[in-house]
């Protein structure tokens, strides 16, 4: 469905709830499918944590995951592991353009039966768990950090644990720091020296234990945007966040101070305040935090400022290719983009045309992104369900702040 953004101002002083990080929330259901002693609190909502919740409880021996990365990978990791068990894992036309030969190699080479039904290197796969006994892989490092992750996620449960070597540059790090810390969390013992990341075996349960899920920085970030755009003096409160993030997104405090936003963190909450306008031109690197390059993108092009955001090689194989899709709507809105495979040129511009249709190619993050738009101009978001892939409540949580939505 389509819906219009109406030129909107929000209220002085809001506050939105924002459910559990679906990074966090997909690794822990993992955990707890192969350790079930813990407990989870704060669990995302979004339909990619709901889909991994799922296809760990099915019996079913075909498991399509739709458009869940996360999913995707990590359970290519968990199904190899369970013995005696076969399935085949696919997803959506999209999921199946998503590569995952890279990650598929490094568990044959640890001894996994991992076939492909269609296109070698891509899903559908079919996965005939078994014992793996062997303990030392290496793979490419600067692809997707997920293959990573996923590998980490099940190591404990090899009979030797893990000793995993990188190669090449590391992208989206924070992703497989977040992992080893709630490996660490839940009792499993790792270590990460230079390009070398150890997990120890752990065949016995772990103490049981409640774990909270902290919020998702990702989905803060629309709001970052939006009280960029607002005036001086506009202030969201944004639960639960803590100073110490796992989230790689969490950058988006350091970041947004360019924009004039200001975050306090008080107990268990953020309050973003815009505190003055700097429309300055800005640069980022963003190879550590590829989620909040659309937002960020959207935030320059709506005070008019160029940027240029580097370190998004990665984009290319998410929901859409997002380097693409962002240059295609923003020009439509007016705007001019240079990309290359890893970067993006935003030029200052002076015009913001009103009521485009923005298209957002099953991307949820298009949605969210040009969403703080309308703070400025009308505007239409096509397919605006996509959102729900990480953030399901996000249009009723900016109609709750002030934005006036119709369909
Ligand atoms: O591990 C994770 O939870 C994620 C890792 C990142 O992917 P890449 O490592 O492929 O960049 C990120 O873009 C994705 O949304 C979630
Ligand atoms: C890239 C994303 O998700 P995934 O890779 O898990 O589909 C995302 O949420 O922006």
């Amino acid at each position: 469905m389509n819906i219009t953004l109406q030129k909107s101002k929000i209220a002085k002083q809001s506050s939105v709830q924002i459910t559990g990080s679906k990074s966090e929330s997909n690794r822990l259901l993992l955990l707890q499918a192969l350790y079930p002693e813990f407990e989870l609190k704060n669990v995302s909502n979004s339909d990619d944590s709901h889909l991994m919740t799922k296809a760990l409880n099915s019996t079913s021996n075909i498991i399509d995951i739709h458009h869940a990365g996360t999913a995707m990978r990590f359970l290519t990791a968990y199904f190899s592991i369970q013995e005696g068990r076969e399935v085949i894992l696919t997803g959506s036309q999209r999921m199946k353009e998503r590569p995952i030969k890279i990650l598929v190699e490094a568990l044959q080479d640890l001894g996994a039966d991992i076939t492909y039904q269609a296109n070698e290197g891509f899903p559908p796969i079919r996965i005939k768990g078994k014992k793996l006994t062997k303990h030392q892989v290496s793979l490419k490092a600067n692809v997707s950090s997920q293959y990573i992750s996923a590998l980490l996620l099940i190591a404990s449960k090899l009979e030797n644990g893990l000793e995993l070597t990188l190669e090449g540059n590391i992208t989206s790090v924070p992703y497989i720091n977040m992992t080893l810390s709630l490996l660490n969390e839940t009792g499993l013992e790792t270590s990460f020296v230079e390009n070398t990341i150890t997990v120890k075996p752990h065949v016995k349960s772990l103490e049981p234990k409640t774990l909270v899920v902290e919020s998702d920085w990702s989905s803060a970030s629309y709001y970052f945007s939006i009280v960029a755009l607002s005036d001086i003096g506009t202030e969201i409160t944004l639960t639960s966040y803590k100073e110490n993030s796992l989230q790689g997104d969490s950058v988006l405090v350091e970041i947004y101070k360019h924009f004039g936003v200001a975050t306090k963190f008080e107990s268990n909450t953020i309050v973003l305040t815009k505190k003055n306008q700097n429309l300055e031109p800005k640069a980022f690197n963003l190879v550590n935090a590829p989620d909040i390059a659309q937002t960020i993108a959207v935030t320059c092009f709506a005070l008019g400022i160029s940027c240029d955001l580097t370190g998004l090689h990665t984009l290319k194989i998410k929901e859409t290719d997002r380097l693409v899709a962002l240059k295609t709507e923003i020009e439509k809105l007016g705007g001019e983009v240079n990309i290359t495979d890893e970067s993006l040129h935003l030029s200052a511009s002076k015009i913001i045309k009103e009521s485009v249709s923005i298209a957002t190619y099953n991307d949820h993050r298009m949605a969210m992104a040009f969403a703080p738009l309308a703070l400025k101009v009308p505007v239409i978001i096509e397919d605006s369900g996509v959102v729900s892939k990480s953030y399901p409540t996000f249009w009723d949580d900016l109609k709750s702040i002030g934005f006036e939505i119709t369909q």
